[in-house]
């Protein structure tokens, strides 16, 4: 065994020393030919070609390549070995094998989706279905172009021909910094389907909290752009995550992927732009911070419940009922007069509204008309009989206009939302009740709110949808693609109204129920969104496995959901042990007793000494509520370096040692996780708060401590190994 990892390790530095020296040689020939900086059109695509294949190797000279694929094709003479690396090229002959192929390119999928046995393997080329054996799956590790680690996931000469996680384990068992990164070594069969699934499909994923799901997104993207070169820019796809701090966090993915400007935005953010309109912080809105204060303060969520009936596509109908009722009568009434004595009839002003201009939007329906009348008038004016006539008519011309012009509807989204509401003053025409479908509750909410000048997030798809029925979407472009992550808080109409800005219903919408901790707004099943696609457009997944945290923290935080939320939507571990799970009480005594401060406050500063003392790179205390992540924070500031507190506000993650509330961790990861105050005083008996609780678990990479009161909610669980009580014996004893 021993022998055949040398031979191995020798036989890939032999291959890493001759890909460098071709690697260098090539540069050093693109770079000592001149640049060209003429005019003539072919010149410069090759001089464009030369400039990012000079880029390219550059880049690629640090760690060419991650794996090596042995394949033989039923019609090849001979197994060829593929090394496959983040770019792929072409040596100087085009006839011969690449030096490095593109994770990205059909052959390379073999090395995700191959899954061992002895049978033939497949993958889909553009000249049709390849068949052949697969040998060998080998993964390299190459820094700073030196060969680290070679592992053979699989090796048809060996006894047991299947493919092993011992590679993906020893990833996983790495250290996090502050940054998300790619995986591009180790993608799995269920995640490579995602990435290479078909672009014009509404793709829904279901994945398990650490299953990947942000990070295939991101590979989906590298992935689309490689194979739709022809159909797709990086500048038309877009990615929607909760917040701002999340979207520094995923920040350095892409470019690691060699992609560039892809829009990143959070919804409001974007929203807001399309509308014009300033907005202000939504996340330390009043209601989140009102229900995420304490145990059991969550309303019950019914369809209701302001979030969820504005998230509808009920209110959908209803915005494009109100919005066609007002077109039907948006012509003011009689003819219009500029003067005594020239009269244009209202029948050819209703006739070039409804016929000559019908296919256009109504705001612009209305321009067009105006510009009719305007030109109307122009030309009645020349038949005035005298110059004095002339400016006299012009006058009175210029101020009817203008008062013609204002009878008609007001069309400027905010306004007509508030009319349907009857939070405005209404035409006349209007039916004077607010529509039925609103109920009274919602009703009586959003008037007083919008008197207020009030406007929530859950207000934002209705204004956005009310502003693409009067306008089209004339002056946005549409997108080519759209990742939604975290969309089990996004609403029905929120993907509706998106569909109306992206092309071919192009979308990754990932993200598990289990931790939908926004359901006063967000889907409570994933056939919400996906009934507003037509089957052949919408295709759906499941991620089960979890990639994140070791089995032990998996398995406990599994215990949360099926007692506290009765979910089956459980998380199946990658086999990677560590520490079990630690329940400490104030009560427990402590390795160092308190230094002043509530048993608490001792208990938290004890936790953090002992867990940044080890080799973790982040570590996270999660508090309930914004508040007493504050607070705690103010204590600890002045004990412990590197110390940050993370409020809505916060745009940049930093690593290190975090203070933040639970429900703003989503979506990241730590190293360590201090969960304080895990007792039934903070996290009532309520699904809602099991979620929270599961949320806070699951961003632990390797290990999880929860300290409480005494009093745990039902759904903590005792396990067997996986958990242990109270603080660790200090090294030494
Ligand atoms: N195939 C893989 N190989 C190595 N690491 C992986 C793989 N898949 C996921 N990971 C790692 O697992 C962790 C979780 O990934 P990610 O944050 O994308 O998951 P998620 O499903 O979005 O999680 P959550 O919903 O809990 O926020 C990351 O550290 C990621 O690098």
């Amino acid at each position: 065994m021993e022998d055949n990892f040398q031979s191995a390790y020798q036989e890939e530095e032999d291959r890493l020393n001759h890909a460098l020296i071709e690697i260098d040689s090539t540069l050093e020939r693109l770079r000592s030919t001149p640049v060209y900086t003429g005019h003539e059109y072919t010149e410069q695509v090759l001089e464009d070609s030369r400039e990012q294949k000079r880029k390219d190797l550059a880049k690629l000279r640090q760690e060419p390549y991650f794996g090596r694929l042995d394949f033989q094709g039923n019609d090849e003479e001979e197994r060829k070995a593929l090394y496959i690396g983040k770019i792929g090229v072409d040596r100087e002959q085009v006839s011969d094998r690449p030096l490095v192929i593109d994770w990205r390119a059909p052959v390379a999928s073999l090395f995700y989706s191959f899954t061992g046995g002895t049978e033939a393997a497949s993958y889909e080329a553009p000249e049709g279905l390849i068949e052949g054996l697969v040998y060998l799956k080998r993964n390299v590790v190459i820094r700073k172009q030196i060969l680290e680690r070679v592992a053979d996931t699989y090796n048809r000469d060996s006894d047991a021909p299947a493919v092993s996680d011992e590679f993906l384990v020893y990833r996983l068992g790495e250290n996090k910094d502050n940054r998300l990164r790619d995986i591009v070594s180790t993608i799995q069969e269920e995640q490579d389907k995602i990435i290479r699934a078909a672009k014009n499909t509404a793709l829904i994923i279901q994945g398990v909290a650490g299953s990947g799901k942000t990070t295939v997104a991101l590979h989906r993207l590298a992935f689309l752009l490689y194979q739709y070169k022809d159909q797709v820019s990086a500048e038309k796809m877009i990615i929607f995550a909760p917040n701002r701090m999340f979207l520094d966090y995923i920040s350095d993915v892409l470019p690691e992927l060699g992609v560039g400007n892809i829009a990143q935005s959070t919804f409001p953010d974007w929203a807001a732009g399309v509308l014009g309109v300033t907005l202000p912080e939504q996340d330390a809105s009043e209601t989140m911070n009102r229900w995420f204060e304490t145990a059991g303060a969550m309303p019950v969520i019914t369809e209701e419940t302001p979030g969820r009936f504005k998230g509808s596509t009920v209110l959908m109908s209803v915005i494009e009922s109100s919005i066609k009722l007002l077109e039907t009568s948006a012509v003011p009434e009689g003819d219009f007069s500029p003067w005594d004595g020239a009269v244009l009839r209202r029948s050819m002003i209703l006739r070039w509204h409804n016929e000559e201009y019908a296919p256009y939007p109504p705001a612009k329906r209305k321009e067009r008309v105006m510009a009719r009348i305007h030109r109307w008038i122009e030309m009645e004016l020349k038949k005035s009989p005298s110059a004095a006539a002339l400016k006299d008519r012009k006058k009175k011309g210029a101020a009817r206009e203008k008062a013609y012009s204002a009878k008609w509807p007001k069309y400027e989204p905010l306004a007509i939302y508030k009319q349907i509401f009857r939070a405005a003053k209404t035409p006349e025409d209007w039916p004077a009740e607010a529509p039925e479908e609103i109920p009274q509750a919602v009703l009586k909410e959003t008037v007083k709110e919008l008197k207020k000048g009030i406007l929530r997030e859950e207000d934002l798809p209705p204004l956005l949808y009310i502003h693409y029925l009067l306008n089209g979407n004339e002056g946005t472009e549409r997108f080519d693609h759209i990742v939604i992550d975290e969309a089990q808080d996004f609403s029905p109409f929120q993907i509706a109204v998106l569909d109306l800005y992206v092309k071919g219903h192009s979308f990754t919408i990932l993200g598990d129920l289990s931790q939908g901790i926004h359901a006063y707004k967000g889907v409570h099943e994933w056939n919400e969104m996906q009934s507003l696609f037509a089957g052949e457009y919408t295709a759906y997944h499941a991620l089960t496995r979890s990639y994140r945290s070791t089995m032990e923290i998996i398995e406990f935080a599994n215990g949360i959901l099926s007692a506290g939320v009765g979910s089956a939507l459980l998380a199946v571990p990658v086999f990677r042990s560590g520490n079990p799970v630690r329940l400490i009480s104030y009560e427990d005594a402590q390795p160092e007793p308190a230094t002043g401060g509530s048993q608490r406050l001792s208990a938290v500063r004890s936790a953090l000494s002992s867990l940044s003392g080890r080799e973790y790179r982040t570590v996270a205390v999660l508090t309930r509520s914004l508040r007493e992540a504050a607070e705690l924070y103010a204590e600890l500031a002045g004990q412990f370096e590197d110390i940050h507190l993370i409020d809505g506000s916060i745009t940049e993650y930093r690593g290190g040692l975090s203070v933040l509330p639970v429900y703003l961790s989503k979506g990241l990861e730590f190293d360590a996780v201090i969960l304080a105050d895990a007792d039934s005083a903070h996290y009532g008996g309520a699904a809602w708060d099991a979620k929270l609780m599961y949320v806070g678990c699951t961003r632990a990479l390797h290990e999880l401590w929860l300290l409480h009161d005494g009093g745990l909610p039902h759904y903590v669980q005792l396990l067997g190994d996986e958990t242990v009580s109270g603080w660790p014996v200090p090294e030494g004893n």
